[in-house]
């Protein structure tokens, strides 16, 4: 059904300006929805995607105008020469801004963003040889093969052949290594910096290239206005944009679209009937656009294009589909695996680690080891800092104090990108998971680092034979897990206890050496509590080894071959199943009373 939307679409897009009754204003007006689609396409990427919010959109818009504008007209360059030289501008101006504001969280970006905007504006205004205020009129068209693009019917195919290639382009982008990470930046950064993704590098990506477009769209803008002036580049323009990118849906490609289409539209009906209604100078269609922004914030936040979507899926009686469209390509390569340490081997050493919050001694000078393929189990009351141990191995936390050892090299003080890197992989005590996005989607993110295809290729597809090794790796780890009948649901569909085993089959694409495992079986009920054992018995006769911080003590008896006992972030005890059941303190401080868990947990797996 998508397709033929699709061609729908374009047929009627192509049939607009070849009508000969189409009137030139609906064109001009096409022509304007286009352009501005580009702008918010980007937007939609870097905010909606991304989660980053830009006002400053229409100053890359007009280092593309002023750029093709001044060497076309002034210095009599090619437009195409125009275009080079406003994509590098803004390249540049993207990559240096996005230098200085991506690595400060919070609210730096939106104010870097205006700021460059409010000062692209007084440039513009001021410079002599952009024509101050009065800007630069007379721009020559494009033209393409010896055709002019002079006519607005004529550049009104390039507008839209170009906004149909950057859909192509960044639908190619996000459904692939690299949109995994720009789409895990939103909600889920900390978890994807402990699977290897570099969050600021794919900060870099989603600005720059949201900024790229902008700058297209201001060279098509240039060529089609045949004339340039600072006060479309303004802050007012900016806030426009976002307002079409929230209008039309920011979570969605084709929410650009409508946004722009909505917006132009309103603008212009604003515009034509207002002095008919008020009289009033100001800018009625701001304070109209305003209102709906926050109508739509209110009430549905991810835009108009889902509830359309909705609507025309219930008229054609479609059913939601699911995206198995993935590129899954089952003859493809497996990914090479890790080399494991002999059984028996030191993997992880835990020297004295400390970790203090203001006063708070949460993790006490604890020293344990983990040997390769063993169960080791880190218990404790709730409080008693296991969590925060697990988060100062994985270097989510900095230690107050202690080491870490990892295969014998040390990695406290390392990141949590560069631990992930070394062969230690994670699930989170509370999960983290990208909801809207496929299972299989979710535990390829985890492979992040098994694979290197870059941004060019991702837009190209060019990386299919990496990306199907990935979604192979993705979908063997989802299928070990007992996922496999998940594979194209969407994460946030599923049953919390699931959503625990999509973050098992996440931390296993990564290929770990080590496994830690906070509180996996939570939420599970009993089946597939044993289930889920079966799963990381067998992981540890493959060699693997897992640290577990679990609650559930019949779980933890029955699975592990040693644990540490924590209590008020302190080392209290050690042992066997068998002997931690036995110990005096550990049943006074933690498990006092509860003798049926006890009799429960007698049975304990032999190893
Ligand atoms: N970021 C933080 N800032 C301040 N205190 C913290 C922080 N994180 C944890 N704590 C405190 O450190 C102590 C240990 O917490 P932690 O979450 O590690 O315990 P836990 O053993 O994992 O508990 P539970 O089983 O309930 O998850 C608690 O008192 C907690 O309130």
């Amino acid at each position: 059904m998508q397709r033929i939307f699709l061609a729908v679409f374009i047929a009627i897009l192509v049939a607009i300006p070849l009508i000969p009754g189409t009137p030139e204003f609906w064109v001009n007006q096409m022509n304007t929805i286009g352009i501005a689609s580009l702008v918010v396409l980007g937007l939609v990427i870097l905010t909606g995607v991304a989660g980053m919010t830009s006002f400053g959109q229409a100053a890359f818009v007009g280092m593309g105008a002023y750029a093709t504008a001044y060497l076309s007209t002034s210095l009599g360059y090619s437009p195409w020469i125009g275009l080079l030289a406003g994509l590098a501008i803004a390249f540049v101006i993207a990559y240096i801004l996005g230098q200085i504001t991506l690595r400060l969280s919070g609210h730096f970006l939106p104010l870097g963003t205006i700021a460059l905007c409010l000062i692209f504006y007084y440039l513009f205004g001021n410079m002599d040889f952009l024509g101050r205020h009065d800007g630069l009129p007379g721009i020559v068209p494009i033209e393409i093969f010896g055709f002019s693009l002079l006519k607005a019917r004529a550049i009104y195919f390039l507008i839209w052949g170009v906004v149909l290639l950057s859909i192509f382009l960044s639908l190619n982008l996000l459904n692939s290594r690299t949109g995994r990470a720009i789409r895990a930046l939103k909600n889920g950064a900390a978890m994807a910096e402990s699977f290897g993704v570099n969050t600021h590098h794919y900060k870099m990506i989603a600005f720059v290239y949201a900024a790229l477009l902008a700058s297209v769209a201001g060279w098509l803008y240039a060529h089609e206005q045949r004339a340039v002036s600072p006060s479309t580049f303004g802050l007012n323009y900016g806030i426009e944009y976002l307002f079409m990118a929230v209008i039309g849906g920011s979570v969605s490609i084709w929410g650009a679209i409508l946004g722009a289409g909505l917006v132009v539209f309103l603008r212009d009906q604003i515009q034509a009937y207002t002095p008919y209604l008020i009289d009033a100078k100001v800018n009625v269609e701001m304070v109209v656009f305003g209102i709906l922004m926050v109508l739509i914030l209110h009430h549905a936040k991810d835009g108009l294009w889902p509830i359309l979507m909705r609507g025309v899926n219930k008229i054609f009686g479609e059913k939601q589909t699911q995206n198995t469209d993935l590129g899954l390509d089952e003859k493809a390569a497996e990914l090479p695996k890790r080399e494991r340490p002999q059984k028996g081997d030191t993997v992880l050493r835990v020297n004295k680690i400390r970790k203090e919050f203001g006063g708070l001694v949460a993790v006490n000078d604890i020293s344990f080891e983990v040997k390769a393929g063993q169960i080791m189990g880190l218990i404790g009351p709730n409080g008693a800092g296991k969590s925060t141990s697990f988060n100062l191995i994985t270097g989510v936390l900095p230690l107050t104090s202690g080491t870490v050892e990892f295969m014998g090299q040390k990695i406290s003080g390392l990141s949590a990108r560069e631990i992930s890197r070394l062969g230690i992989g994670r699930t989170f005590q509370h999960v983290q998971l990208l909801p809207n996005m496929t299972v299989l989607e979710n535990v390829a993110l985890g492979a992040h680092l098994r694979a290197n295809s870059g941004v060019v290729s991702s837009l190209l597809h060019l990386e299919r034979e990496s990306e199907a090794r990935l979604l192979k790796e993705a979908k063997i780890q989802c299928e070990r897990v007992g996922l496999g009948d998940y594979l194209y649901e969407k994460a946030g569909n599923l049953a919390l206890g699931k959503q625990r085993i999509v973050e098992i089959a996440r931390a296993l694409a990564l290929d770990p050496t080590l496994l830690l495992l906070d509180e996996a079986a939570a939420g599970l009920r009993y089946k597939e509590k044993q289930d889920l054992a079966a799963v990381l018995s067998a992981l540890r006769d493959e060699g693997m080894s897992i640290l577990l911080v679990e609650h559930d003590m019949d779980f933890v008896m029955k699975l592990t071959n040693h644990l540490v006992v924590m209590d008020f972030g302190t080392y209290l005890a050690e042992g066997s199943p068998a002997e931690i059941q036995q110990n005096p303190a550990v049943i006074e401080a933690y498990l006092g009373g509860m003798d049926d868990v006890l009799d429960m947990a007698s049975t304990e797996v032999k190893v």
